[in-house]
């Protein structure tokens, strides 16, 4: 699905007006009805007792207000508090005027903030992507109120102080700190990024039937792969459920190994042959035909024990990797986890480089080899995937200011590169040559644990192996999987006990669940 800048979800909310013949006022009741909705599922009128609104002069703080008379309705005790201005939106006039006289409101002053309680479920309805300068007197001196407070705070649209899409101009300005948002449709941008955590929460869609149709025509580079597992819950009917947004195609019932591609795996190094081991068996379990492994002479057993199906080369030297084998049979290789950064496998990654004209994936050491070797970056084979943790991202280009430029840098590298670039962290954003980013959704802190960026790297060259992939599909699904994989992983294990071996071991459910048609 895509994300839209905040002045294209103003065009969206006004296509969708035109559209469904529709006025402001009513898509405000469902924007605040689709909260409520929310709310009633997540807070218990009986034990949330104390339920303060606070509301800004535009349609966000129109929510707000329409959301009290909702609330008040299903028997919450509400009080609202508002921000004086100069202007209200005419939506924000509407529902004022509708208010049940019943409910207890208040003018804000910096002399006369609310109280909020650390029990008080407080609801953020000040400002949404209307946002236009940074927080400053009045409302910032609520928001600091606000936050000071330890409340639980449910944010309408976006934590007010924060931008849709762009880092905040002022790091001195306050932004609400919310334990959850509640927004409408679309992620947003800001949702996405690290430095917005603290301030976002858990992020929540609610669908507004907003139009489709803008959507799809609407020009953006971000795209957020939605993943709704397949098998329905419970008695729903199998048809109502929607298939994942990405499809692994099934399985021809005459396919051979040769469809499914043989790769070639160069990793290990004395220490790290676990990588190898890792990536090795992220491969087979992730459908590639066949496998060979290439690993420095102390891998060689090692491979042999724990990996039977894959076949085994030794390198002649024992430590680490100083030679290429012939690339003639493969259909695709990987190079990087646990490869060390000697100067014989700096020699071997530049030789690769040069002769490789099948897809290639890159990781770890060799990103950083890379990074150390900027000239080899102009080597690069159209369409090779590199998967940079941000540490390894950061060889590779420059320092960052923050994740917006992050995000740029990124984008800039994969088009003048032409290659795919996997940035991996929570919500891996995947950059195609053509400039466009996909970030996933799936996946779970306890997959920060050494070793499960080689589980992906291996799942990856399976993919990219496989002749019926296109190389962003094969990136994304990898990703995806990767990230399914880890979560299946953590229902038996929990975060904290997740092993990257495990990750390996639901590989096979993850892309089951991928399979076109499957119900998992
Ligand atoms: N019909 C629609 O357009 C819909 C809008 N929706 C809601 O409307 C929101 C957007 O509404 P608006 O565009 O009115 O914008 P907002 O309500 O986010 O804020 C705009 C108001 O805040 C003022 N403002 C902006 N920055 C300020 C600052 N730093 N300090 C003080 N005042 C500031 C502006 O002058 C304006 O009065 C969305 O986030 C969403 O919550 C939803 O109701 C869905 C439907
Ligand atoms: N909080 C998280 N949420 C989702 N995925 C995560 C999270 N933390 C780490 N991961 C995933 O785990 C993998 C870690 O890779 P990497 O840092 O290269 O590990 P290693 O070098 O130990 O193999 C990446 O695919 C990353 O996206
Ligand atoms: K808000």
């Amino acid at each position: 699905m895509k994300l839209l800048s905040a002045a294209q979800i103003r065009e969206l909310d006004q296509a969708t007006i035109r559209e469904q013949r529709t006025t402001s006022t009513e898509l405000m009741e469902r924007a605040a009805t689709a909260v409520a909705e929310w709310l009633l599922s997540h807070y218990d009128p009986h034990t949330a007792t104390d339920v303060l609104l606070l509301c800004g002069p535009g349609n966000n703080g129109g929510d707000g207000l329409a959301l009290a008379r909702l609330l008040y309705y299903a028997g919450y005790a509400v009080r609202l508090a508002l921000l004086p201005a100069e202007k209200y939106s005419d939506d924000y006039q509407h529902n004022h005027h509708v208010l049940p006289k019943i409910i207890p409101v208040q003018e804000l002053a910096t002399d006369a903030l609310p109280d909020i309680q650390p029990t008080t479920l407080v609801i953020d309805a000040l400002f949404g992507t209307g946002l236009t300068r940074p927080l400053a007197g009045l409302p910032a001196d609520v928001v600091r109120h606000l936050n000071a407070s330890h409340a639980r705070v449910v944010a309408i649209d976006l934590p007010s102080g924060l931008l849709a899409d762009a880092p905040q101009p002022d790091p001195e300005a306050p932004v609400v700190r919310a334990a959850h948002t509640v927004s409408f449709g679309l992620p947003k941008l800001a949702f996405l990024l690290p430095q917005n955590a603290e301030y976002v929460g858990e992020w929540h869609l609610q669908d507004i039937r907003l139009s489709q149709q803008f959507i799809d025509h609407a020009d953006t580079p971000w795209h957020f792969t939605r993943y709704t597992k397949p098998q329905p819950d419970g008695w729903a009917a199998p048809h109502t459920v929607p298939q994942p947004e990405l499809q692994l195609p099934r399985r021809n019932k005459f396919a051979y190994k040769n469809t499914f591609g043989h790769a070639l795996l160069l990793a290990g190094s004395r220490g790290k042959v676990g990588a190898a081991v890792l990536s090795s068996g992220a491969c087979l379990r992730g459908g590639v035909g066949l496998l060979t492994v290439a690993v420095p002479g102390c891998g060689y057993d090692i491979i042999q024990t724990t990996r039977p199906e894959a076949m085994c080369l030794a390198d002649t030297q024992a430590d680490f990797i100083s030679e290429l084998p012939d690339l003639k049979p493969y259909q695709a290789i990987g190079i990087g986890p646990g490869l060390g950064q000697e100067e014989a496998s700096r020699a071997v990654l530049e030789k690769l480089l040069r002769e490789a004209q099948v897809p290639l994936v890159i990781d770890a050491d060799a990103l950083n080899l890379l990074g150390a070797h900027r000239e080899l970056l102009d080597l690069l084979p159209e369409n090779t995937v590199l998967t940079p943790h941000l540490g390894e991202f950061a060889r590779l280009t420059e320092k960052t200011k923050d994740d917006y430029h992050r995000l740029d840098l990124l984008r800039d590298f994969a088009q003048r590169h032409r290659c795919i670039v996997v940035l991996k962290g929570a919500y891996t954003a995947t950059a195609a040559p053509d400039g466009q980013v996909y970030f996933n959704g799936t996946g779970n802190p306890g997959m920060g644990t050494g070793g499960s960026g080689d589980v992906l790297t291996g799942l990856l060259l399976a993919l990219r192996a496989d002749q019926r992939l296109d190389p962003l599909l094969a990136t994304r699904l990898a990703v995806l999987a990767h990230g399914r994989a880890g979560d299946l992983a953590a229902a038996h294990t929990g975060e904290a006990g997740l092993l990257a071996g495990d990750l390996v071991q639901h590989i096979g459910p993850a892309l089951r669940e991928l399979e076109a048609g499957s119900l998992g």
